[in-house]
């Protein structure tokens, strides 16, 4: 088995995610008042991209992961967009990498907590769902349509991810 690189996961916030999408979370976020004050709108935290076909929500149901976690490639969706919000407050991990050339580069892990989501900008690559400690419901928006948006590639080494 090739050597293992160690990979920490650090906390998700906007400025490090920055080149891979958008953070959905209200932390540091704007709002505005709607429904008579009843209700505060934090409003296009993120803004959904798809070339053609249509933008969906769907539920994920994430089986749990335990970590460390060996992860040995990575996605990509070349048509559109992809966010995660999760939908029982539990924390779980982004892993999201830089192109090298047409294949992921170095991987960045995160550990986001239960109120943050994330967008995937389109094209970005990114590690499919992390889920921890229990099955997780993660609502998620994406696009839909003809045409292959699924690119996957091996990392070209195999990477251990560590919460600490
Ligand atoms: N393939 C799929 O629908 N899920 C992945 O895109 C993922 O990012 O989890
Ligand atoms: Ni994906």
């Amino acid at each position: 088995m090739a050597e293992l690189t160690r990979l920490v996961a650090k906390p998700l916030t906007r400025e490090a995610f920055s080149p891979y999408g958008n953070v959905i979370e209200t932390d540091g976020a704007d709002s505005f008042a709607i429904n008579n004050g009843t209700t505060e709108r934090f409003h296009a935290l993120a803004q959904a991209e798809s070339v053609d076909g249509e933008v969906i929500l769907s539920i994920f149901r994430g089986q749990p992961f335990s970590m460390p976690l060996t992860i040995t490639m990575m996605e990509r969706h070349p048509l559109g967009s992809q966010a995660f919000v999760p939908m029982q407050n539990r924390p779980w991990i982004v892993v999201v990498a830089p192109d090298a050339g047409g294949a992921p580069g170095k991987p960045n892990a995160f550990i986001a907590q239960g109120d943050q989501g994330v967008q995937y900008s389109r094209n970005v690559w990114h590690h499919p769902l992390i889920s921890l400690e229990e099955v997780s419901d993660f609502l998620v928006m994406d696009r839909a349509g003809a045409g292959d948006n699924l690119e996957e590639c091996n990392l070209n080494a195999p990477y251990e991810v560590h919460l600490s």
